[in-house]
């Protein structure tokens, strides 16, 4: 009998101990969630407060599981149901849509021009990339022999047209609706460059947008060294995706004192702003299609 309550007890005390291991290993899971989720929060903050905001408590201290499901199925298509899974989804989402914050222009206050990687989301553009090849059509234009495109130039596509050229150009619609988000996107960045390069505080507008699509074929491989134009405050080259990767199509920047040429290889989303008249050069492509969306801007106090 003794042995009989002995062994009961002793079940007891297993089970007990069972429940308590069990108890602290949820507990514990749940403190871990709980580190987790405050520097996830702390993460998606840094990077975009409103988003923040919309998918947590009213403290701010702890995710909103429904509201983060809505958030994240908005933003990202999809959610997994899991809140810290889709925490990390909208925090990389925010990271894609980001651009590099201003000290990111780097150090260096010498040079007239930058390259900026990344400066729109890679991601967007691809996504955008099936909009903008079937936008694009060539736009004759006939800029003068003398000037920087000569008497045959064809390869561009027209967003924003403010200059009073002959014959009459439009911009293409389906090209503006493809990407006037994106050229607003390069003018604030411009922008912001400008105002860190030079601690001038100017207000950006596009007068001529456009892509140009560049082909390995006479009239169509290149853009030979120009500046843009002696009204052109400011430019902004932007690289696009391609469905044919290409070969070549570097940019050349001639710029400091003395003067050096600087050569880009630039990737989707990478982005090159000049200050007015910096001489730059669109390499020949020896094969491909290379895409480019270029600003020609004003600069307003
Ligand atoms: O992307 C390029 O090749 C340069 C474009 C350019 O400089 C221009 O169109 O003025
Ligand atoms: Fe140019």
């Amino acid at each position: 009998m003794a042995r009989q309550e002995a062994a009961a007890s002793l079940c007891a005390a297993a089970a007990t101990a069972a429940l308590t291991v069990s108890l602290l290993r949820r507990v514990r899971q749940r403190q871990k969630a709980a580190r987790d989720a405050t520097a996830l929060i702390a993460q998606l903050k840094a990077l975009n407060s409103t988003a923040a905001l919309v998918v947590t408590n009213a403290k701010g201290d702890a995710f909103a599981a429904k509201a983060l499901a809505k958030y994240v199925r908005k933003v990202c298509g999809v959610s997994s149901g899991d809140a810290l899974e889709d925490a990390t989804r909208l925090i990389q989402h925010c990271k894609n849509a980001t651009p590099p914050s201003a000290t990111a222009f780097g150090p260096r206050k010498t040079l007239r021009h930058v390259l900026v990687r990344g400066c729109v989301s890679p991601q967007l553009l691809h996504e955008r990339f099936p909009q903008i090849k079937g936008a694009y059509t060539q736009q004759a234009l006939d800029y003068g022999k003398n000037s920087r495109y000569g008497d045959r130039w064809k390869i561009s596509c027209y967003i924003v047209v403010l200059e009073k050229w002959k014959p009459k150009i439009m911009p293409h619609e389906p090209m503006v609706s493809a990407l006037s988000d994106v050229v607003d996107m390069c003018c604030r960045r411009f922008e912001e460059w400008y105002l860190e390069r030079f601690e001038r505080k100017r207000r950006a507008s596009v007068m001529n947008a456009f892509v140009t699509r560049y082909r390995p074929k006479p009239d169509e491989a290149e853009l030979k060294k120009h500046i843009d134009g002696a009204n052109v405050d400011g430019s902004v080259i932007l690289a696009l995706p391609t469905d044919e990767p290409f070969e070549g199509g570097h940019l050349k920047v001639w710029d400091g004192r003395p003067t050096v040429l600087h050569e880009y290889a630039m990737a989707p989303g990478d982005c090159i702003f000049l200050d007015a008249r910096v001489w730059h050069q669109g390499c020949a492509i020896t094969s491909g299609a290379r895409y480019a969306l270029v600003l020609f801007l004003r600069l307003r106090k």
